[in-house]
């Protein structure tokens, strides 16, 4: 059984800070938010953690192999380098979004993300990494390069990839509680539960019915969300080479 371990990364008081004393410009914010997922991904992605930006004012983590120190550390030096904060929750579950949602309270228990007084909020759980703790699917589109990017423009490309990636993070989320991200491209990276092949082939076939888009994938598993997601993508190469649509790290072919 997996057991990934999620962190919920929150912004203090984000909202507020984005208008006071007047509204800052626009670009800024967006270099800020940016540069701020930056840093999170080196110092996560350091660790053998992934992170994905979701809405840059709130991140999620995927953090087996990091404790409680590395979130103290992570904090202390945002809050040293950035004129924001931030609040950290973390918990462990076989089902990524109940990890998530745990993750998730421990923030809210302390107060409401625009709260003046909610700063750096530290709690959770954390577990120390043993083997098929996590597994990583990693979703690509078939042929994107030859069906949108060399054929339409960038923004109708960026609609059947993002309608694509809309209706896969939605069954994903419905059909397994696992959580989907978008990673730029045409490549969608889910932190999964266990998942039967067959399994794959359905959400695979919904997405094509619903949004038209063909996509293959690679499973992975291991202690961390590094060692599991490079054996997806190796995973992935194997779809490749044998033209098939769902591929499991390591097995024979
Ligand atoms: N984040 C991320 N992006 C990737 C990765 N591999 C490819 N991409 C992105 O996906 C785009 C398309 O590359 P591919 O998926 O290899 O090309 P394709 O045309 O879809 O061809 P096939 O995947 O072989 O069907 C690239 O321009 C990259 O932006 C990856 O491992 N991670």
């Amino acid at each position: 059984m997996t057991r990934p371990q999620l962190t919920h990364i929150q912004i203090d008081n984000y909202g507020p800070w984005t208008v006071e004393p007047e509204p800052r410009r626009e670009m800024d914010l967006q270099t800020l938010q940016s540069r701020l997922f930056a840093d999170i991904a080196q110092f996560v992605g350091s660790r053998d953690g992934y992170a994905f930006f979701t809405r840059f004012d709130n991140m999620v983590a995927v953090t087996n192999g990091l404790d409680r120190t590395d979130h103290e550390l992570l904090q202390e030096s945002i809050g040293n380098r950035y004129p924001i904060s931030v609040s950290l929750g973390t918990a462990v579950d076989p089902v990524p979004i109940e990890a998530l949602e745990g993750a998730t309270e421990r923030v809210q228990a302390a107060g409401s993300a625009q709260d003046r007084a909610r700063r750096e909020v530290l709690g959770g759980e954390y577990r120390p990494p043993e083997a098929g703790d996590v597994s990583i699917a990693h979703f690509d589109v078939n042929d994107a390069t030859g069906k949108y990017t060399d054929r339409l423009n960038e923004f109708d490309s960026f609609i059947r990839i993002e309608q694509a990636y809309a209706s896969l993070m939605r069954y994903m989320r419905e059909a397994h509680g696992a959580l989907s991200f978008f990673v730029g491209g045409d490549n969608v990276i889910s932190v999964v539960p266990e998942m039967t092949e067959a399994e794959y082939l359905e959400a695979i076939e919904h997405v094509s019915d619903d949004a038209g888009v063909e996509l293959k994938v690679g499973v992975g598993f291991g202690p961390t969300p590094h060692d599991a997601g490079i054996d997806a993508k190796h995973a992935l190469e194997d779809c490749r080479y044998d033209g098939t649509r769902v591929e499991f790290a390591g097995d024979e072919h």
